[in-house]
């Protein structure tokens, strides 16, 4: 699924707020590692200088819904340049907590951007270059809003209504079912260690 010149492996993180997917990054990184892979951990929006500080714009100012979806893909565009795309080419293996899928399930399915315009602002930024794994934590809203609330102070995102977390969530599985061969669905209304068991498993087929 990768441009040529890449040699490393690319694997993103995917699920509405609280599903659980930061917690399961730090596992993939040492299950790696215990593999002799190198591993750059990053995120998105943000995993650069510049894309840290549209991060802070982004998950706490409110703008137009067209003005947000370009500033996730500005984000994108120097993640890609600075981290991502230098890492791959090492052969590191490269873990990012949310990348273009986000913006599919967040900006067309909760906000209602066209899916055209996604697909659009996806082949211009990034029209070679896809995970080789997209990892979707999946939870029904009740268990994911439960979750957050026990931990933390919300942000934009997190304090959007209940409808908009379901059309985030149908988006998210509609594209799994697109791309069966990229992206896997993880239950995450398991217990984590019932979820490390099935990660293992996943990871073991890409080494
Ligand atoms: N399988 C699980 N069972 C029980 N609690 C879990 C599980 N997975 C994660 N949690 C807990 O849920 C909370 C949210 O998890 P986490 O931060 O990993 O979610 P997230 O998907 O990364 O959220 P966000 O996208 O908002 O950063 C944390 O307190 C975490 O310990
Ligand atoms: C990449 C990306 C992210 N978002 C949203 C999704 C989350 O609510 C926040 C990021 O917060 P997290 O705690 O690090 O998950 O940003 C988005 O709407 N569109 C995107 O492309």
């Amino acid at each position: 699924m990768q441009g040529g010149s890449v040699k490393g492996k690319f694997i993103s993180f995917e699920g509405i707020d609280g599903a659980g997917k930061s917690t399961h990054i730090g596992f993939v990184a040492d299950f790696l590692a215990s593999r002799g892979k190198t591993v750059v951990s990053s995120r998105e929006p943000g995993g650069t200088p510049l894309g840290e500080k549209l991060r802070d714009l982004l998950l706490h100012e409110k703008m137009h819904l067209e003005t947000e979806a370009l500033l996730m893909f500005a984000s994108r565009r120097e993640h890609l340049a600075q981290l991502i795309e230098p890492a791959l080419g090492k052969g590191d293996w490269v873990l990012s907590d949310r990348f273009t899928d986000a913006s599919f399930a967040y900006q067309s399915g909760g906000r209602g951007l066209a899916r055209a315009k996604m697909e659009a602002l996806e082949q211009w930024v990034h029209p070679d270059l896809q995970p080789d794994l997209t990892l979707l934590f999946d939870v029904p809203l009740a268990v994911a809003r439960q979750r957050l609330d026990a931990t933390r102070t919300l942000d934009k995102f997190e304090r959007e209504q209940a409808d908009f977390f379901e059309k985030c969530r149908s988006e998210y599985l509609r594209r799994a079912a697109q791309f069966p061969e990229r992206i896997v669905v993880i239950d995450s209304t398991q217990a984590i260690e019932a979820i490390q068991v099935r990660l293992a498993d996943v990871l073991e087929k890409l080494l």
